[in-house]
């Protein structure tokens, strides 16, 4: 399970008191997630969770914290900092940063279907019209295309044969499409919108977690991660229905560019190539440890897959 920093009662309660929620009723570490820890806390007064930010610079954490603002505030179902009595946001724990947010209701989809998908669409939608353009709170991603050159290059060296040929020519493809791609509309992005960031009651989506990996951007980028997770079957194959679902309700919202649409399939692997990655570093970094590691195949046969992409942008000249 993914407790990296384990917390006693008496250090919790201190932690606590100064919300003002009332005593501490009981608390849980959370086996999932697989970058911070998170603990599932009762008080008096509701339910709430804790985070401990394991991973990236504490210098970044008042942009998560206004990012949650501005979408809360814009009526978006995302948690956000809960702020002490004295009206603080950010604290330490246990030598990490961290944060207490409501608890938000719902589970998490493992088999999504077209509703659901379209709900992902319309929510992404939302997130970036609350954010684009002048409205961009800036946040360079440190996982950007910069990022996949480099890491690709230093790890290509750890795969097959086959692999290898895969992977160099999307890192080949990334270095002839950077600038068009940076040059795409952007936003925030949440950058992570996988199944096991939203919560669902029935075909309902109740809200959109873990912002860890939010910054400005192409939106066309968070549509691809998105996507790829949402809409892929088990041999990694886009599923067209859920495609299109997912797709239609975002493009109902915020209607697609040609040059997005010219630059889709790219984009696909492109996300292909950044959660590859990602899974390949952790799965040695973490290798025999009790945290849960994401298979890195799941991403090299989606990239594998999206050699051709066939369910196209909705777009119109
Ligand atoms: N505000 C919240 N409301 C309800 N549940 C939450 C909330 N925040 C986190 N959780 C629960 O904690 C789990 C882990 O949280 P989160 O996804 O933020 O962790 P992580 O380590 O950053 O995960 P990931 O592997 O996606 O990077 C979630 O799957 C969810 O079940
Ligand atoms: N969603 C990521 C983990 C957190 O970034 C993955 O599935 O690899």
């Amino acid at each position: 399970m993914s407790v990296f920093t384990p917390l006693a009662r008496p250090e919790l309660e201190t932690f606590l008191a100064p919300y003002g929620l009332g005593r501490l009723l009981d608390f849980q570490g959370i086996a999932a997630g697989s970058e911070n820890t998170n603990f599932f806390i009762s008080l008096e007064q509701g339910e709430f969770v804790l985070t401990l930010v394991e991973r990236g610079p504490v210098a970044e954490m008042p942009f998560f914290i206004e990012l949650l603002d501005v979408l809360h505030d814009a009526d978006l179902p995302v948690p956000y900092a809960l702020r002490t009595t004295d009206g603080v946001a950010l604290r330490t724990l246990a030598g990490k940063p961290a944060l207490l947010q409501p608890r938000l209701a719902g589970k998490h989809i493992k088999d999504a279907n077209a509703q659901h998908c379209a709900q992902v669409g319309e929510l992404l939608g939302h997130l970036h019209l609350a954010t684009q353009g002048e409205k961009v709170l800036e946040r360079k991603t440190d996982r950007g295309l910069d990022w996949m050159l480099s890491e690709g290059a230093q790890l290509i060296s750890h795969l097959n044969d086959t692999q290898q040929h895969l992977l160099q020519d999307a890192l080949t493809e990334i270095e002839a499409q950077k600038a068009d791609i940076l040059a795409l509309p952007r936003a925030n992005v949440h950058a992570d919108l996988f199944r096991d960031n939203a919560m669902f009651e029935g075909t309902h989506l109740t809200g959109l977690i873990d912002f860890y990996n939010a910054c400005s951007g192409p939106m066309l980028y968070d549509v691809a991660i998105a996507l790829n997770d949402w809409c892929s079957d088990a041999d990694g194959m886009i599923d067209a229905p859920r495609a299109r679902a997912l797709l239609g309700a975002y493009a109902g919202l915020r209607p697609f560019t040609a040059k997005e649409a010219e630059l889709w399939p790219t984009m696909l692997r492109v996300a292909c190539v950044r959660f590859w990655l990602s899974r390949l570093i952790a799965a040695e970094s973490f290798a025999g440890q009790d945290v849960l590691i994401h298979d890195p195949a799941e991403f090299e046969h989606r990239l594998a897959q999206r050699q051709q992409v066939a369910v196209h942008l909705p777009f119109a000249l």
